[in-house]
């Protein structure tokens, strides 16, 4: 009998490994206004304006750029017990860490999981005060909190299976008419996803998003990053996504983690929620207007950890590989069912 798995609320919390903490900040708290919750020598804990749990961040110093965990919320404690037993039913490395362990979290279980990347879940979380109305400390490009994880993984289908017995929903994938599935969007909270599958050499994290409520805030971390003469921090965007409908923003942070600014998505709560299937091929999917996307956003990710904290394996994706067979946003461009021809920046 398959074990029941713990009731996830939502994406929480990410750890980052850093090799700079003290430029990790100038970007993380000086740049994107990220409100430090906690800081010592060795790490940072930050969240974002409406967070009141401790933290959605943490950003600790290491000797190599790294994920080491990517952490959900379950609904109750008594689902720290359900996930143990989920994931020994799955064969998977299971820990049990107690309250404390991680600062501001509660007892939590962390896993490898059947995709090869470190996740926690966790109930208890020590509560800090919401800035939502402080906005006598927003800065001008204020994040409203942690929106999604998006991850590198070789079998995109495998994966989507995976979190569907997690129960994760689909809201939007890209396949071609082969049946070849490129990515995939998941979600528990009614939005557009918690977690997104890119088919990609994995286990690797390809990126973390922070949603703030208004386009002029993504825009503003754009002019910022110009005033600093750091213009190289901006890799694609901004611009309106396709899948999602978001306006956004991907920056490299100074060990080249990838960050997304995402401005709301749309409501994906009820249970007929229709999903959006996407062409490979159309050139409006990744970026509404058509830009092309940077061969970078393709080939770019951070490694995983394993629970004794060393660097993952990674898998090479052996289906075909978006960047590889589109001539969409990526490229040379053409509307799906049009004759409209854009020439773009070949990848
Ligand atoms: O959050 C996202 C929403 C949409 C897209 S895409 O580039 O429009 O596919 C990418 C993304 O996964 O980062
Ligand atoms: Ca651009
Ligand atoms: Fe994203």
């Amino acid at each position: 009998m398959t074990a029941t798995p713990p009731d996830v609320l939502r994406c929480a919390y990410a750890e980052l490994v850093v090799t700079d903490l003290a430029a990790s900040r100038a970007f993380y708290v000086d740049v994107l206004g990220l409100v430090v919750t906690h800081e010592d020598s060795s790490a940072l804990y930050l969240r974002a304006f409406e967070e009141y749990l401790h933290h959605s961040l943490i950003l600790r110093k290491g000797p190599t750029a790294a994920l080491a965990v990517l952490a959900y919320r379950v609904r109750s404690a008594a689902d720290l017990d359900l996930a143990d037993a989920y994931y020994r039913s799955l064969g998977c490395r299971v820990e049990r860490r107690a309250a404390g362990a991680t600062r501001g979290i509660g007892e939590a279980v962390r896993v490898i999981d059947p995709l090869g990347f470190p996740v926690e879940f966790f109930h208890e979380a020590e509560h800090v005060e919401r800035f939502t109305q402080r906005y006598d400390v927003h800065g001008a490009g204020a994040l409203s909190r942690l929106d999604h994880f998006n991850l590198d993984t070789p079998d995109v289908p495998a994966a989507r299976r995976y979190y569907e017995g997690l129960g994760f929903r689909v809201s939007e994938d890209i396949q071609d008419d082969e049946g070849t599935v490129y990515a995939a969007w998941m979600f528990r909270k009614p939005t557009v996803h918690d977690v997104a599958l890119t088919g990609g050499d994995g286990p690797r994290l390809h990126h973390i998003a922070f949603a703030s409520h208004e386009r002029h805030q993504i825009l503003h971390i754009c002019d910022h990053l110009g005033a600093l003469r750091k213009p190289g921090m901006i890799e694609r965007g901004p611009g309106r996504h396709g899948v999602s409908n978001a306006f956004y923003l991907y920056v490299r942070d100074p060990d080249g983690h990838r960050i997304e600014i995402y401005t709301h998505d749309y409501y994906t709560g009820d249970p007929d929620n229709p999903v959006i299937t996407w062409d490979v091929h159309d050139n409006q999917r990744r970026d509404w207007w058509g830009n092309p996307v940077v061969p970078s956003w393709y080939t770019d990710a951070s490694v995983v950890l394993d629970l004794a904290g060393a660097v993952a394996p990674v898998v090479a994706r052996a289906e075909p590989r978006e960047a590889d067979v589109t001539i969409g946003a990526d490229g040379f461009s053409f509307s799906a069912g049009s004759a409209e021809f854009k020439l773009g920046e070949q990848v």
